[in-house]
């Protein structure tokens, strides 16, 4: 990636391509990286949808293979200049077991470090959280803060501690001599919850509106704000950080950066309204319909069902004690660190983003009837 090898055609490696976000760097990667000569795309579940991409005119290279399995990270890292490292198992619901959560993020990320090191791989994205910081368990608000602000961060859920093990690994990997002898350059992105085009939780929300006939009912206050981050502008903060990973090393090396764009600061609920409401669903009340302790009340009752029934069958609904402390703690950001340090501005408006995430639900919910 010297400046004296413009011409040189790069190999880029996405881990959990076929996911929501992966899709979407997938994609993003084949639009706006001139210099891509090889995509590789590397997931457990390979989507159909890889098939059409391997018709233009950049190498499309789908592996399935798991990244718990350092052989099989290891073959797909070779020779690769740029690792998008997105893999990882979102699982706040309780569906896994910590054990795993922990071994898919935390140990098949340091299968990707300990790969670029064997194999001379020189620069690592990582797809981080918010989770990373907080909420917290004490329910701390983070009111618009950036990378830099005070938080005690104390987590419990093994999703958000697992986030918190790789990222740390993924920064500490920074400046690790790989194999040739030059440093490994690695930075993390940190994306607030993810809305757009694939977004399986807003896709089930509007399902059970049409369910309910047209209703959803509040259960958060609308004074709580949620961050809210458009795929599209997430997956071209990754494009960026990769690209810019190498000319800017010692200023982006080990670095975090929130994703933002120009999302509206909202709740949670009245948030998901911006794509259901003109979808013809109406969220009914303008305080929460039950009590706080009642949520807590059946919150708990969850967990203790899922926790009965675990032998006999999978009880995972939305509503847990973790979901429903995150969903009413205000986390917000407020940044421009990844303008200031690799130019970084949302390709998509706040307008553009909203109006495919309703023609995505649209499409998702009509498909479902
Ligand atoms: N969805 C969200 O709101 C947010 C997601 N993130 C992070 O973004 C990343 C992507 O998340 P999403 O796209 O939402 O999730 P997703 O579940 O849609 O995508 C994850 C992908 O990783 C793959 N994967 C899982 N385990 C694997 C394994 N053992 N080996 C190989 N591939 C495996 C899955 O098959 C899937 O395609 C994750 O690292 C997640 O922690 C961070 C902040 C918010
Ligand atoms: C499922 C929650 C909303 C339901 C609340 C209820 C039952 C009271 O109506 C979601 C609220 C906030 C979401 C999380 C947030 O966006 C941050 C996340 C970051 C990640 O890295 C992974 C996903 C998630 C934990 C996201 C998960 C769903 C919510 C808890």
């Amino acid at each position: 990636m010297a400046d004296s090898a413009q011409a040189q055609k790069l190999v880029y490696l996405v881990t959990g391509g076929c996911g929501f976000l992966g899709e979407h760097v997938v994609r993003m990667l084949l639009q706006r990286e001139p210099r891509l000569g090889e995509l590789r795309v590397f997931d457990r579940h390979l989507g159909p949808w890889l098939e059409e991409l391997k018709t233009g005119p950049v190498r499309v290279t789908a592996i399935q293979g798991d990244v718990t399995e350092a052989h099989e990270v290891a073959a797909a890292v070779a020779r690769a200049h740029v690792v998008i490292h997105t893999a990882g198992l979102v699982d706040v619901f309780g569906r896994a077991s910590p054990e795993t959560i922990h071994e898919v993020n935390v140990q098949g990320t340091r299968n990707v470090i300990e790969a670029c090191v064997q194999t001379g791989t020189r620069f690592l994205v990582y797809t981080s959280s918010m989770e990373v910081v907080g909420p917290n368990t004490k329910g701390h608000p983070f009111y618009r803060g950036n990378e830099d602000t005070l938080y005690e961060a104390v987590h419990r859920h093994p999703y958000p501690c697992s986030k918190a093990l790789a990222e740390r690994l993924v920064l500490e990997a920074n400046g690790r001599e790989v194999h040739g002898g030059l440093p490994l350059v690695t930075c993390a992105l940190r994306p607030t919850g993810i809305y757009g085009e694939g977004h399986q939780i807003m896709r089930d929300f509007y399902r059970q509106g049409l369910r309910l006939g047209g209703w959803l009912f509040r259960a958060i206050p609308a004074s709580v704000e949620h961050g809210r981050v458009y795929v599209g502008n997430v997956a071209w903060m990754h494009v960026l950080a990769a690209r810019e990973l190498e000319r800017r090393a010692a200023l982006m090396g080990g670095q975090v950066y929130f994703c933002y764009d120009g999302s509206p600061y909202k709740s949670y609920e009245d948030f998901n309204m911006e794509f259901l409401g003109p979808c013809g669903l109406q969220l009914v009340g303008a305080r929460p319909l039950l009590p706080y302790w009642l949520l807590v009340f059946l919150a708990a009752l969850n967990a203790l069902l899922q926790w009965l029934l675990r032998p006999l069958v999978l009880y995972a609904p939305l509503l847990n004690p973790y979901t429903l402390a995150v969903a009413n703690t205000t986390f917000t950001v407020s940044t421009d660190k990844a303008q200031r340090h690799f130019g970084y501005e949302p390709l998509f408006s706040w307008e553009d983003s909203r109006t495919r995430t309703i023609l995505w639900v649209q499409a998702a919910g009509s498909s479902a009837q």
